[in-house]
C-alpha cells in the first residue's frame, strides 16, 4: 500500500461519518445556498487571451499544520490571522488544507480563513467523492484539488465538470508526463506539477522544470512543493511557472507577510517574458 494509498483509506473513513450526520441532498443544499465562488482562475493569471497575460509570478500560500512527511511543522492557532498575513503579503489564493488525520485540517480552518481574506480559497484536500466538491462549495471554497494519481479518467472528468458546474476552479495535480496528458484531456485549466510523489514522498525540485513544457500555455501552470528558498521560487519562475503553491517555508517563518511578497519579487523577476 502507497502513502497515497493509506491517506485514501483515512479520508474515506472520515467522509463516511460526516455522511451520517449530513446526507449528500443536505450538503448539495447548503452548496446552492454559499456566497458565490471568487474567480480563482483570473486571480492566478490565467485569461481567455493569451497576449492579455501579464507576467508575475503568483503565490499560493497555505495554512498547513502537519504532513505525512514531516510530522509537526506550526501550532497555527489561528488559520485567520495566518491567512490574513499572506493576503497582505501579496499571495493570490490561499490553500487550506482540510485533511484531519495526516495534516492535521479541518472544514473549520477552511471556514474561518474565507471569512478573513477576499482573494480565492483552495479547498486541499483528497478529492476522491462528488460529495467533497459540494461539501467545498457549502463552506465557501473557491478551487477544489483534484490528485490526478488518485482518480481514474471517467472520476476525473465527472469531478472537473461539477466543480465548474457549481463555479469553482479545480486545480489539477499530476506528478508524470502521463498524468498531465490525462489532465489536459479531461479539460484541466489549472495544472500543478507536484513535485512531491505522494506514493513515496519523495520531492525532487527538477520535476517541474522536465515536466512544464508538456503542458500548453493556455493553462494556468502551477509548481508545487520544495520551495525553501527564493533562489527555489526563481528556479520555477524561470522554467515557466505561473504560480507556485508554498506551505512549510511559510508557516514556519517568523514572518509570512515579508516571505510571500519576497517570493513574489524572486519569482517575477526570474520568469521569461512570454
Ligand atoms: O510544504 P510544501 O513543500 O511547500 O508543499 C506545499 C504543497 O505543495 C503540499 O502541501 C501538497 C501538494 N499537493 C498536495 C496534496 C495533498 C496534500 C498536500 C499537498
Amino acid at each position: 500500500m502507497t502513502v497515497l494509498d493509506d491517506i485514501i483509506a483515512g479520508v474515506r473513513e472520515d467522509l463516511g461519518a460526516r455522511r451520517a450526520t449530513t446526507s449528500l441532498e443536505a450538503i448539495k443544499a447548503a452548496a446552492a445556498e454559499a456566497a458565490p465562488a471568487r474567480d480563482a482562475f483570473a486571480a492566478l493569471g490565467g485569461r481567455d487571451q493569451q497576449d492579455a497575460r501579464d507576467h508575475t509570478l503568483r503565490v499560493i500560500s497555505e495554512v498547513k499544520r502537519k504532513s505525512p512527511s514531516k510530522g509537526a511543522l506550526a501550532e497555527i492557532a489561528e488559520p485567520a490571522v495566518l491567512a490574513a498575513e499572506y493576503e497582505a503579503g501579496g499571495a493570490s489564493v490561499i490553500s487550506v488544507l482540510t485533511e484531519a488525520r495526516r495534516f492535521g485540517g479541518s472544514l473549520a480552518d477552511l471556514d474561518a480563513v474565507r471569512a478573513a481574506v477576499q482573494i480565492p480559497v483552495l479547498r486541499k484536500d483528497f478529492t476522491v467523492d462528488e460529495y467533497q466538491i459540494y461539501e467545498a462549495r457549502a463552506h465557501g471554497a473557491d478551487l477544489v484539488l483534484l490528485i490526478v494519481a488518485a482518480l481514474d479518467d471517467q472520476l476525473l472528468k465527472t469531478f472537473l465538470e461539477l466543480t465548474h458546474q457549481l463555479g469553482m476552479n479545480a486545480l489539477v495535480e499530476t506528478h508524470t508526463e502521463e498524468e498531465i496528458q490525462r489532465a489536459l484531456k479531461a479539460g484541466a485549466k489549472i495544472i500543478g506539477v507536484n513535485v512531491r510523489n505522494l506514493k513515496t514522498l519523495d520531492v525532487d525540485p527538477s520535476t517541474f522544470g522536465k515536466l512544464a513544457p508538456l503542458i500548453p500555455a493556455e493553462a494556468v501552470i502551477i509548481a508545487e512543493s520544495g520551495v525553501e528558498s527564493t533562489e527555489q521560487v526563481a528556479q520555477y519562475g524561470a522554467a515557466g511557472a505561473d504560480a507556485i503553491l508554498v506551505g512549510e517555508a511559510l508557516v514556519k517563518h517568523a514572518n509570512p507577510r515579508a516571505t510571500v511578497a519576497e517570493f513574489i519579487t524572486a519569482g517575477t523577476e526570474a520568469k521569461p517574458q512570454r
